[in-house]
């Protein structure tokens, strides 16, 4: 593609060299130079992507470009294009090079600290009920149509997103739905792509080892909002303290969905079961296969978005009927001694409130609930005291275990989540390092009519240790002990 092509929409502050060149690829990571890329320079967390100019020059590089003028000299075979914010240059550079994608979508972007994945997975599922071609970019998978794609993060970097968007362009689709994360807004992973519709979920504790407080990290959010044009709408939940927030300054055509209150789009909720609960939807009574006060927020949030797009309501709640629960969100097992386990992905606090609250509401035989959780290494430290005394003020028996460990001491995390216990708590609290063993304790302490909630993995199948990724799935590993694969004792 022609270099004029790729720099249609970029802030150019000065170019050097030859203007008129044909750039054969596009990287912001010199290890993917090849001869003739474009290498976009961007500054990073870890590292500078300034500091691997040379590296890729090195490398056959065709166009470098930066936004930190730091050049003394210029290599004549190659074409420095200095731009005002190499982040969005990257977001532009990567949209122009697979044809700008997001305008031939309808586009929506799902933002909250939880519930993202089951909302934008639910609009996937109810869209290819209704026979559309639509994609999906989520923390669980990716999806064109119904062609599954692992994935690396919940918001992709700008030239993996686009490669997607294309994709499903390519295949026909009419609509896409994907995660927006509060890491991918404030390093510009989405800037520039045109949103039809923008939903926000709701706002808690998360992810304050990035943001320095909840002001930065909420503000960070209300930027996507702040940055949606005029003909896409904005879908908020107005039982959040933030939801109105967050539409503040958007000029967006604004909606609101409510539980509580007044809202655009409102759910009342009747009765609550095990295995779904009744509720009406502007004024219809319909039977979900959903448990918890917030998955009716979230099929609320799916339904509003459906209508905004021009969808027939009601269609749309015979769908929401047939829906399901995602991939490790609240997804239960029964065991054959007669309990029963849920694998959910709560990690944070407000999520394990909300899914403990959900199963004391509706838990059956009065049977206690047995909760085996931990938190993630090298994220948020101030959330793990807060998990654990959730976890214990919830549930009648808690064991604190590993999460994804990363680089941190696993035994260091636990010490974090019991500093939030008072001494009686922390007596009758147990702590077991090995994930397995605190899941295989939790079934051998388990009776009949009992729940254990193994919270904060969900769908992931692995464990991440000092780099490495090792296997491990929480439902595979309860269903090892239903199936006697591993021993339902406390001492084997
Ligand atoms: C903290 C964070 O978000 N980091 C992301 C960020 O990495 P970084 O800023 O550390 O990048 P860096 O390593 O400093 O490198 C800077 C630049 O130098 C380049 N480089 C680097 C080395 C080299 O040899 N050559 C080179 O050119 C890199 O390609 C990069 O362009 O940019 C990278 C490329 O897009 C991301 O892969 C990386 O995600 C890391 C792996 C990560 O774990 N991110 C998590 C926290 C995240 O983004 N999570 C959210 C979900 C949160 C939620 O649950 O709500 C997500 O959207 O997934
Ligand atoms: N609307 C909601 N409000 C509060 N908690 C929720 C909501 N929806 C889901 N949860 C809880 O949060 C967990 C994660 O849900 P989900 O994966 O849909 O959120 P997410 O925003 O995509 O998370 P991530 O930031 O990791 O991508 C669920 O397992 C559940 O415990
Ligand atoms: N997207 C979230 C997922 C957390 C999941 C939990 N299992 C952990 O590893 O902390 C994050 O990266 O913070
Ligand atoms: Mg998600």
């Amino acid at each position: 593609m022609r270099l004029s092509q790729l720099l249609e929409k970029c802030k150019i502050v000065a170019i050097h060299g030859e203007e008129n060149v044909e750039v054969e690829n596009i990287t912001s990571d010199s290890r993917q130079v090849q001869k003739g890329s474009l290498f976009i320079a961007v500054e990073g967390i870890n590292t500078d992507g300034h500091d691997y100019i040379g590296k890729a020059i090195e490398q056959d590089v065709q166009v470098v470009v930066y936004d930190k003028p730091m050049f003394e000299e210029y290599f004549s075979r190659v074409t420095y294009v200095q731009v005002e914010n190499s982040a969005i240059a990257l977001a532009q550079i990567a949209s122009a090079w697979f044809g700008n994608p997001s305008e031939h979508l309808k586009l929506v972007g799902v933002t909250g600290t939880n519930g993202k994945t089951t909302v934008a997975t639910l609009l996937h599922r109810t869209f290819r009920t209704l026979g559309y071609g639509a994609g999906l970019l989520s923390t669980v998978a990716n999806y064109v149509n119904d062609d599954s794609f692992p994935t690396t993060h919940t918001t992709l970097d700008p030239i993996t997103l686009n490669a997607f968007l294309r994709k499903m362009v390519d295949a026909g689709c009419q609509y896409a739905f994907m995660e927006v994360s509060s890491h991918a807004i404030h390093q510009k992973r989405v800037y520039g792509l045109r949103f039809e519709g923008g939903v926000f979920t709701n706002l808690t504790q998360d992810h304050l080892d990035y943001h320095k407080n909840m002001l930065e990290y909420r503000n960070v959010k209300k930027a996507f909002f702040d940055s949606l044009p005029e003909s896409a709408f904005a879908i908020t939940n107005s039982d959040d303290k933030n939801g109105a927030v967050m539409l503040q300054n958007s000029v967006a055509r604004k909606y609101t969905y409510s539980v509580k209150g007044m809202g655009d789009f409102k759910a009342r909720i009747f009765e609550k079961h095990f295995d779904g609960t009744e509720i009406e939807i502007n004024g219809k009574e319909l039977i979900v296969q959903f448990v918890g006060v917030f998955n009716v927020y979230n099929l609320l949030a799916v339904y509003g978005t459906a209508v905004l797009l021009g969808q027939q309501p009601d269609e749309l709640l015979r769908i929401l009927t047939l829906l399901k629960p995602v991939a490790g969100r609240f997804q239960t097992l029964r065991s054959p001694a007669g309990f029963t386990a849920i694998v959910d992905y709560a990690h944070t606090p407000d999520a394990l409130t909300n899914v403990l609250n959900a199963i004391n509401e509706v838990l059956e035989q009065r049977g206690d609930i047995i909760t085996v959780v931990g938190c993630g290494g090298n994220r948020d430290k101030t959330k793990r005291p807060l998990m654990a005394r959730e976890a214990v003020e919830l549930s009648n028996k808690v064991i604190l275990t590993s999460d994804n460990p990363r680089f941190e001491e696993p035994q260091d995390i636990i010490d974090d989540m019991v500093a939030g216990l008072d001494d009686e708590q922390r007596r009758t609290t147990l702590s077991i390092v090995d994930r397995r063993e605190a899941i295989k304790t939790a079934c051998a302490l388990a009776k009949p009519g009992d729940v254990i909630l193994v919270a904060g993995k969900g769908h992931e199948d692995y464990q991440e240790i000092k780099g490495v990724k090792h296997h491990f799935d929480d439902k595979e590993e309860l269903e090892k002990i239903f199936h006697g694969l591993l021993p339902n004792t406390l001492n084997s």
